[in-house]
């Protein structure tokens, strides 16, 4: 079953092509990542899975419901985690939590059990009554990913979210995600860091706006390392 579906997307901002034609697909829970320097077109990509934009062409399937047709139901089985924190760091973790599930129409019981839940995913519980502001970055990571699984959705998308992360909070929090798809979460993880990648995840290599390789990070990368291989895809470093 396929969790994640991108066909034919192309966006542009004026006469800037940042997607060009590009089509991929996630197993639905899989662990994919989405490989690609700055500027290849990843958050742009971001912004058009979480419908923030509207492509004019292409197709975008979420868990089996088609963006443009049924994009209720389609954005109710999408979690995000965007590239810049976005808690709120006067509110403990608790209450950041609370207000997300009452914005998903979440209250009383359903919503202590959920964050409950979600905070034990995410080894997070101790930390419950703590502010936002307190917190390491890798443990306001944890929590905005935790947010982002209270609603339950089955598509999880994670953009660069080990920016500014120690190496130890970033091997932590890519552990989380791929436990999460363990648990048949699927899971699309941007990065422009190969070593974040694992020999047997599903990776989309995005450069210059366009799709220039697609399989498990193993097959990709072949008799190279998967950095010498990206180099010589793209000719530049990651
Ligand atoms: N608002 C905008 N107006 C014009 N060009 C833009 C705009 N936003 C992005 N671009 C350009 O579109 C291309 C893709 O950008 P995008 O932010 O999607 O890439 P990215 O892979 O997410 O990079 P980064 O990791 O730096 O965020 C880049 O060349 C970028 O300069």
């Amino acid at each position: 079953m396929i969790g994640l579906e991108a066909r034919g997307l192309n966006y542009s901002y004026g006469t800037k092509q940042a997607l060009n034609d590009v089509s991929f697909s996630v197993s639905s829970g899989a662990f994919c990542a989405l490989l690609g320097p700055n500027g290849a077109g990843k958050s742009t990509l971001f912004n058009l899975l979480t419908r923030l934009f509207v492509a004019a062409e292409g197709r975008i399937v979420i868990a089996g419901h088609d963006l443009r047709a049924a994009p209720r139901a389609a954005l109710a089985e999408l979690g995000i985690v965007f590239q810049q924190t976005t808690l709120d760091l006067d509110l403990t973790v608790q209450q950041n939590l609370s207000y997300f599930a009452a914005l998903h129409g979440l209250s009383g019981r359903t919503a202590r059990r959920r964050i409950d839940a979600a905070l034990d995913q995410l080894n997070m519980r101790e930390r419950a009554g703590e502010k936002a502001r307190a917190l390491n970055g890798g443990h306001r990571r944890r929590t905005e990913i935790a947010r982002a699984l209270l609603h339950d959705p089955s598509v999880l998308l994670l953009d660069e979210p080990t920016v500014g992360l120690d190496a130890a909070a970033r091997a932590s929090i890519t552990e989380y995600a791929h436990a999460l798809a363990d648990q048949n979460k699927t899971i699309l993880w941007a990065t422009h860091l190969t070593d974040e990648v694992r020999p047997e995840d599903d990776l989309v290599i995005l450069h210059r706006a366009k799709v220039l390789a697609q399989g498990t990070a193993r097959e990709i990368a072949g008799d190279q390392t998967l950095q010498d291989r990206f180099l010589s895809l793209t000719g530049e470093d990651a």
